[in-house]
C-alpha cells in the first residue's frame, strides 16, 4: 500500500486534498483524522504538518507526499522533488525597509529573520556572507519594525504583506517555489500512478477541448492557430468543403483561439471542460 503525506493545515492543505479528490481518491471527511485508508485505490493517506512531511518522506517511513520545494530544501531531507503541482507558487526573497540595501554583501555581519534558516544559511554560505540567523515561526515581516532583525528573508508572493510592512525586496532570487510532489530515496511502484493521476488534474484544470466546423480550404491556417499536443482531430463532414476539428486547447487562451478562428471562417465553436486527463 502507497503510504501518502499530506499537509493537514496551512495554505497547501485544501488545493492538496482538492487535486486528490480530482484524481479519484478517497479522502477522510473528519478534519481531526490523522489517517485515512483509502481500499479500493490501495493507498494510505498521513494527514501531518507540511513543514515536517519532507522529513517522514526522506526516512522512507512514508513513500511520498505534497509540500513545499521551499520546505524540502530548508529541512535537509533526502527525499527527493519528483513533480511541480503548479499551485502555491510564489518567491523567497530578502527583504529590507524601503531603501535600506541594494545587495546581499550589505548583510554581513546583519541579523536576518526567517522561518527558513537552512535555506537561507546555505544560500548565504554558498555566496561568502556570514549574517545572524533570526528563527521565527511567522510573521517575519514584522521582525526589523520590532527591533529583532535588520533584515529578513521570506515567501513572496503579490508582495502587499511586505509592502504593508514598509520593506522592500532586494538582492537575487534565493528560490523559485511552488506544492511539488517528493518521493523516499526509494521509488515505490506506486508512485508513477499517483503521479499520471495528479499530472491529469493539472491538465484537465488546464486545458479544454475546443470542437469547431471549417472549411476544409482554412485547415492549414487553422492549425496554426490551435495546434493542439499532438495534433488535431479532423473529420470530414456531409458538405464535402467542411471539416470538423477537434484540438486541446489552454483554457486561459480558449477566447482569443476561438475569436481568430472565427474570423478564419470556423463555425459551431464549442468548448468543454475536461474531468480527467492521462497524456
Ligand atoms: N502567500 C503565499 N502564496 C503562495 N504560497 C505560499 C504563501 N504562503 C506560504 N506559501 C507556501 O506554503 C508553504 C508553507 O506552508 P505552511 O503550511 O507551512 O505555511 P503557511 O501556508 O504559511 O501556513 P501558516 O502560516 O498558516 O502556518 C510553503 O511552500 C510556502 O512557499
Ligand atoms: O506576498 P504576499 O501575497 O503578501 O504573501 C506572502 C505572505 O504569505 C505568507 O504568510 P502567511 O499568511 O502564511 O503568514 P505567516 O507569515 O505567519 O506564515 C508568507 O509567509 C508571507 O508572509
Ligand atoms: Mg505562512
Amino acid at each position: 500500500m502507497l503510504r501518502i503525506a499530506v499537509p493537514n493545515k496551512g495554505s497547501l492543505s485544501e488545493t492538496a486534498s482538492q487535486m486528490l479528490a480530482e484524481a479519484g481518491y478517497s479522502l477522510r471527511r473528519d478534519p481531526k483524522q490523522l489517517v485515512f485508508t483509502d481500499h479500493q485505490n490501495e493507498v494510505e493517506f498521513f494527514y501531518l504538518r507540511p513543514r515536517d512531511i519532507a522529513t517522514y518522506v526522506g526516512s522512507g517511513a512514508l513513500h511520498v507526499g505534497i509540500t513545499g520545494r521551499d520546505l524540502l530544501l530548508d529541512s535537509g531531507s533526502i527525499a527527493h522533488e519528483v513533480s511541480s503541482l503548479d499551485f502555491a507558487r510564489s518567491t523567497f526573497r530578502f527583504a529590507a525597509p524601503v531603501g535600506e540595501y541594494t545587495e546581499i554583501s550589505q548583510l554581513q555581519g546583519l541579523r536576518i529573520a526567517t522561518s527558513y534558516p537552512a535555506l537561507v544559511d546555505t544560500f548565504l554560505r554558498e555566496r561568502g556572507v556570514t549574517a545572524h540567523l533570526v528563527p521565527l515561526d511567522g510573521a517575519v515581516e514584522s521582525a526589523v519594525r520590532l527591533g529583532v532583525a535588520d533584515a529578513i528573508a521570506d515567501v513572496v508572493e503579490t508582495g502587499a504583506t511586505l509592502r504593508a510592512a514598509g520593506l522592500e525586496v532586494f538582492g537575487p532570487v534565493i528560490l523559485e517555489s511552488s506544492a511539488v510532489l517528493i518521493s523516499a530515496p526509494e521509488e515505490q511502484p506506486g508512485l508513477r500512478t499517483l503521479m499520471r493521476r495528479l499530472h491529469g488534474v493539472l491538465v484537465a484544470r488546464q486545458y479544454v477541448i475546443m470542437d469547431y466546423d471549417l472549411p476544409v480550404a482554412h485547415l492549414d491556417e487553422a492549425v496554426t492557430i490551435a495546434p493542439g499536443i499532438e495534433s488535431p482531430t479532423v473529420s470530414p463532414l456531409r458538405d464535402p468543403e467542411w471539416v470538423a476539428v477537434r484540438v486541446m486547447i489552454p483554457r486561459a487562451s480558449a477566447n482569443q483561439m476561438m475569436d481568430a478562428l472565427y474570423a478564419l471562417g470556423a463555425r459551431a465553436l464549442l468548448v468543454t471542460a475536461i474531468h480527467a486527463a492521462r497524456l
